[in-house]
């Protein structure tokens, strides 16, 4: 029997969407608003969903407290409050994009999750626009 816990948790960042090679006009053609050179913010909202046997000496898919102590290390403390594209270095080089940054979180949170649990986060980037990934 498979089980999924979830996490909610949230982070201010600012960011701004465009490739380097690209003059300012063209990224405005592609990204819009979001390509304006001097950032913008956004309020994000994320789910983490860890899906797994239930332990039956615990109880647990997965401690809960564990579950947002890792989010907080693994992406509160490096996100929030932050310029993604200037202050983070995997967006140094990688286009700040929801999928962008759903499939970054996830790959973090991956790596310090037991084998046999499975993960899927949902990131909101506005109230009405939001990605999931889960590694496929
Ligand atoms: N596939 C993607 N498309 C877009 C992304 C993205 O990350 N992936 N990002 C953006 C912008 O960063 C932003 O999310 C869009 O802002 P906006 O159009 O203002 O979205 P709202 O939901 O606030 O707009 P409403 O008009 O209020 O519905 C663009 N595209
Ligand atoms: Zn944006």
């Amino acid at each position: 029997m498979r089980l999924t816990v979830n996490r909610k948790a949230h982070f201010n960042a600012a960011h701004r969407l465009y490739k380097k090679e690209w003059s300012d006009q063209k990224n405005f053609d592609v990204f819009g608003k979001c390509s304006n050179p001097n950032y913008h913010g956004h309020n994000y909202e994320l789910t983490v969903s860890v899906t797994g046997e239930i332990d039956p000496e615990t109880g647990f898919v997965m401690d809960l407290k564990r579950l947002k102590d890792l989010i907080y290390t693994e992406v509160e403390t490096p996100f929030d409050h932050k310029n993604l594209n200037v202050e983070v270095e995997e967006f140094k080089s990688l286009n700040p994009t929801a999928e962008n940054i759903a499939v970054v979180i996830w790959n973090k949170l991956r790596d310090k999750l037991r084998e046999n649990l499975d993960l899927q986060v949902t990131l909101y980037e506005t109230p009405r626009n939001f990605v999931t990934y889960k590694g496929e």
